[in-house]
């Protein structure tokens, strides 16, 4: 059984517009210890993608008309809010773009790490530590430990005094360490990442790359990394699905992918990233492909 199994997932959207079909039958499998990256340009359906497995998509206005998601064989479209809730936080851990809306400023980091510590310990004691029995005391300070003990897991210095710090006292690339500690507390099997270094720069991002990849080599879990970038996939991910207008068109070993694109619009695609050798002038843009070209 696979870890996230995606079958002809098909949503669509209301807007004042009209009812819009975004997903046309996504198929994607992804095992433990894999990292797929999922490329494609803004609109492609990567972010809804992401939310749909994380069952973040309010219907309405979405709707499904088609498909399953099945994480470790159970269907989440199927999945009651509770269960879901349950789900999210211990089973399945999510890092979104910019840690500046996703931390709020006026808690301490460490009261936010408590929380979800405290949520993903509700579902499972196990992960604090504790048997189903454990006094609220007991909960409250293994809750603790655990945040220092995840803060510590992605390389923030003297963590047991930095928990105590707000957000603001941290810098944008030790906020986005937060945040995968967060993601990373409930012990997830699936990570889902959208865009977790667009916000930071170039030097910030590759650390915080090579944080995820460590996590994944030591927790043995699944990633589903959303990107517009493919040089962070080339750069950590075993897999590449490459999206088209609400179709995946091509996925497979990263390195396959990449080196031997099958499709036109992914050899589009790689011609677009700039090299250091690339000219002004010569960039290649992706506008005038239809995508009758590659359906
Ligand atoms: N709440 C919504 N209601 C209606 N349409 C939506 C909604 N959210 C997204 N869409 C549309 O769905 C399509 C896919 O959006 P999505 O955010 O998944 O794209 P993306 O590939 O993640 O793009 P980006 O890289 O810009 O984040 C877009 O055309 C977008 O306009």
């Amino acid at each position: 059984m696979a870890l996230l199994d995606i079958t002809d997932l098909q949503l669509s959207m209301k807007s004042y517009e009209g009812e819009t079909q975004i997903l046309h039958g996504i198929n994607l499998k992804i095992e433990r210890g894999e990292i797929w990256g999922m490329v494609g340009e803004t609109g492609s359906g990567k972010s809804l993608t992401g939310l749909s497995v994380s069952r973040l998509i309010s219907t309405p206005p979405g709707r499904y008309l088609a498909g399953s998601i099945q994480f470790q064989g159970k269907d989440l479209l199927k999945t009651s809010d509770r269960e879901m809730r349950a789900l999210r936080g211990r089973h399945i851990g999510m890092i979104f773009q910019d840690p500046t809306t996703n931390l709020n400023p006026v808690f301490r980091i460490g009261t936010q790490l408590v929380d979800v510590a405290l949520h993903a310990g509700r579902t499972d004691p196990s992960v604090l530590g504790l048997s189903a029995g454990a006094s609220r005391r007991d909960f409250k300070a293994a809750a603790r430990k655990t945040a220092i003990e995840a803060l510590e897991s992605v390389g923030i210095p003297d963590a047991a005094s930095r928990i105590d710090d707000y957000p603001h006292q941290f810098s944008g690339g030790m906020r986005q360490r937060v945040l995968i500690a967060m993601a990373m507390i409930g012990k997830p099997d699936l990570l889902i990442a959208d865009e977790p270094t667009t916000a930071l720069d170039v030097s910030v991002q590759a650390q915080i790359l090579r944080l995820i990849h460590e996590l994944v080599a030591e927790r043995n879990i699944g990633v589903l990394l959303i990107t517009h970038n493919l040089g962070v996939v080339a750069q950590i991910c075993s897999h590449v699905a490459v999206m088209y207008r609400g179709r995946i068109l091509e996925a497979g070993p990263v390195l396959d992918v990449l080196k031997r694109p099958s499709h036109a619009y992914t050899q589009a695609l790689l011609e677009s990233v700039p090299t250091v050798h690339t000219r002004r002038g010569e960039l290649r843009g992706l506008s005038g492909l239809s995508p009758e070209m590659f359906v």
